[in-house]
């Protein structure tokens, strides 16, 4: 049997460094949130540096959810610097469904070949080039509608795609792991999507990706069902939740991931 919780004493254990070219959104609570984790956030995108950053970073996380052409540029070189020196770099295409702009700069970067896409149902349907329901960075599809989008995407990259929601859906395009575990206040706090890339990219360092990215998952989730033990709103929940990141011990999270393979 898998023993989850070793995925989070393993990146604990090593601190990975963890650069992630993200929104204006989600920096602060992302950076909070790998820090609670026990990882090293760097945020930092400029063309200029973000290609040589990524060479000395253990994982890069890219999220296009505030995009300009300029951004777009420190994207490309980071992910081209991470796949020259074998570093595992996560995709986010938030609402990569919404404009044009958001549909090539996705495109470009999944050529590049992501070790992980992480995105709700409506951003993989959208990158899968199909028709979505999505409003802007939030989610209208169900998980289960792009489960063979997610399967086929996986494939063609060659990658994991993580289609998270009610259940979250990990595929490498022929195996798949569901998670059950997160809660329903997890929606309502701005960019705790974008925030679990950064902890999947400090959970895949020197791990299978498929496992690691499920347990990345599972204890991102744990901590959103702790922090709902405590607080019934959204203010409180986000605070709790980065605390629940800090507290969670690797037994505990063997004891409470709710993990399929199917
Ligand atoms: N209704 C829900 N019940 C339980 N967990 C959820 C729910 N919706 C989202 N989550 C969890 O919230 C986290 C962020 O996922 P999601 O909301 O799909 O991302 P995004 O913010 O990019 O749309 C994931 O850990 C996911 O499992
Ligand atoms: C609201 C918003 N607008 C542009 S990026 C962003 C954050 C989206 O974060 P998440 O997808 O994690 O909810
Ligand atoms: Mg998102």
């Amino acid at each position: 049997m898998t023993d989850w919780g070793h995925y989070l004493s393993h990146m604990r254990a090593n601190a990975p460094l963890i650069q992630n070219i993200t929104n204006y959104v989600a920096m602060n609570v992302m950076a909070n949130a790998l820090l609670a984790s026990g990882a090293s956030p760097a945020m930092l995108h400029a063309e200029e540096e973000a290609g040589e950053f990524a060479a000395l970073a253990s994982a890069l996380t890219i999220n296009i959810g505030t995009l300009s052409t300029d951004w777009v540029r420190g994207m490309i070189v980071a992910a081209e610097s991470a796949n020259e020196n074998d570093t595992p770099w996560v995709l986010d295409p938030v609402a990569a469904g919404a404009t044009a702009f958001r549909r090539e700069t996705s495109s470009a970067l999944l050529a590049l070949k992501p070790s992980v896409i992480r995105g709700n149902a409506s951003e993989i349907l959208a990158v899968c080039g199909e028709m979505t329901k999505g409003k802007g960075a939030d989610s209208a599809d169900s998980v289960t509608e792009a489960e063979a989008g997610a399967r086929a995407l996986a494939a063609s990259t060659g990658g994991i795609v993580a289609v998270t929601g009610p259940q979250d859906l990990i595929t490498d395009g022929t195996r798949a792991y569901r998670v059950d575990n997160g809660h329903a206040m997890m929606p309502l706090v701005t960019a705790l999507g974008c925030t679990l890339n950064g902890v999947i990219a400090s959970f895949i360092v020197g791990k299978p990706h498929l496992e690691a990215t499920t347990a990345a998952i599972a204890y991102y989730g744990l901590a959103g069902q702790l922090a709902a033990e405590t607080t019934s709103a959204p203010g409180s929940f986000a605070t709790a939740f980065i605390d629940a990141l800090y507290t969670i011990t690797p037994d505990q999270l063997s004891d409470a991931a709710r993990i399929q393979e199917s």
